[in-house]
């Protein structure tokens, strides 16, 4: 199963293209668009998105509410293009309106830079219009196809906050329907009520500031089998496929699973997950550190995964830059922008994870059809039970 997006953040739209979906997976608009909205909400979001009404049309491959097997296009209007026409229509434009408007002041920590150089862009627009992550909307959108799969299959998916900035979401033991209930109900999408009002204030601060503010997301996924993904070949490993998922969200400096990176000074007997047997259950593990992985292959506990966001790169304070005509320096560009996208990304993550666990199952499982999917993964479930 693969996907592909298309377009430009103030371009007239964007597009994404499923391949390998199973026929018969039941879906409609209003599942894919509450995934769109929650995206597009969350505390420390910039103006932008109170222009956007991020609703999703379905071009092809569903047909009276399921899927065909055909590949899905989904399509998403950008509402800001109208505002933007003159600048990124297609149509050719006076050459001094041109020259004046260009973006010449590449912003530290956004692809400006790098991208100018390596396309040979004199105006660093034709960079940051597609290294937006306004591309993240695309990317929820094939995530949501991939939760709706999952679901089918008894497999649940949340993202939440679990840092903004210093402030830290306590560890809590929830649920996996608690901790949605709770992010849900959160404007920084925590599952930590507590904490709520200090992640607001500091957002609010920075914002204040002039400057910006990243945090940790976290991820789990619950209801899996065991031995999704394989040892046996190094980009068969599913934790590897789910780390470069999260790991090419916009501003993701940083992945770990389970303890993370904290096992680098933990002992063996304080790391592994003893292995128990139980005649309902099957095989389990009476602790989860190592966030459900062993061997790039699920253990059948829960995934848990967190991701680090740095701050957003275009400050209303800017920092230092050179304009690459002039070579003098400059003040970077200022573009409209977030201060804080912490849980904007906590909802981008939960949905690329999603298609990583998705394609993991429908590439390792018959999967023309919703109904021999079902049927092969029960088998599987039990005999994996019952194993040895
Ligand atoms: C949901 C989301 C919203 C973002 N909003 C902004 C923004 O408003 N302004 C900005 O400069 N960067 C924003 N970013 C981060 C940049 O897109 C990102 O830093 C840039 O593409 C460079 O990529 P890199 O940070 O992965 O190297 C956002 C990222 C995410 C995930
Ligand atoms: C448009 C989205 O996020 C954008 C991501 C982004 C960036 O540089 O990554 C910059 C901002 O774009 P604009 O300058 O148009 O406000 C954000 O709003 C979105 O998430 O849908």
């Amino acid at each position: 199963m693969r996907y592909l997006t298309a377009g430009e953040s103030h371009g007239k739209q964007l597009t994404t293209i499923i391949e390998g979906l199973p026929a018969q997976l039941p879906i409609s608009a209003d599942e894919l668009n509450d995934s769109l909205i929650r995206r597009q909400g969350g505390y420390g979001r910039g103006r932008r998105m109170k222009i956007e009404k991020d609703l999703v049309s379905i071009m092809s491959g569903v047909r009276h509410g399921y899927t065909l097997g055909s590949p899905v296009t989904l399509a998403l209007t950008n509402d800001d293009f109208k505002n933007w026409q003159d600048i990124m229509g297609e149509e050719p434009v006076d050459p001094e309106k041109h020259i004046r408007r260009q973006v010449t002041k590449p912003r530290p920590g956004h692809a400006d830079l790098n991208g100018g150089m390596k396309y040979n862009h004199d105006d660093l627009r034709n960079v940051l219009e597609r290294s937006s992550a306004r591309e993240t909307a695309a990317r929820v959108a094939a995530g949501s196809m991939a939760k709706k799969l999952l679901s089918e299959l008894g497999i649940t998916v949340a993202g939440y906050v679990r840092q903004i900035y210093d402030v830290q979401a306590a560890d809590l033991e929830l649920t996996i329907d608690e901790k949605i209930e709770r992010a849900r109900q959160s404007e920084v999408n925590t599952i930590d009520p507590n904490q709520e009002e200090s992640m607001k204030h500091v957002i609010d601060q920075a914002k204040q500031d002039g400057d910006s503010i990243g945090g940790v997301v976290e991820v789990t996924v619950d209801g899996l089998p065991p031995g999704l993904g394989s040892y046996v070949q190094y980009d068969r490993k599913l934790d590897g496929k789910i780390a470069a998922a999260v790991m090419s969200i916009n501003a993701f400096k940083g992945v770990e699973f389970g303890i993370g990176f904290s096992a680098a000074s933990t002992r063996g007997s304080e790391t592994h997950d003893e292995i128990a047997y139980d005649e309902h259950k099957g095989y389990y593990r009476k602790t989860n550190r190592l966030g459900g992985f062993e061997g790039g292959m699920t253990t059948g506990m829960p995934i848990v995964v967190k991701g680090v966001m740095k701050p957003i790169p275009t400050l209303y304070k800017p920092l230092e830059s050179i304009d690459i005509h002039s070579k003098e320096p400059f003040k970077a560009s200022i573009e409209r922008s977030d201060s804080c996208a912490v849980p904007a990304a906590s909802v981008v993550m939960e949905h690329v994870v999603a298609w990583e666990v998705a394609a993991a199952i429908v590439d390792q499982f018959p999967s023309d059809y919703m109904e021999q999917l079902k049927a092969a993964l029960t088998d599987y479930r039990e005999r994996v039970r019952t194993f040895g």
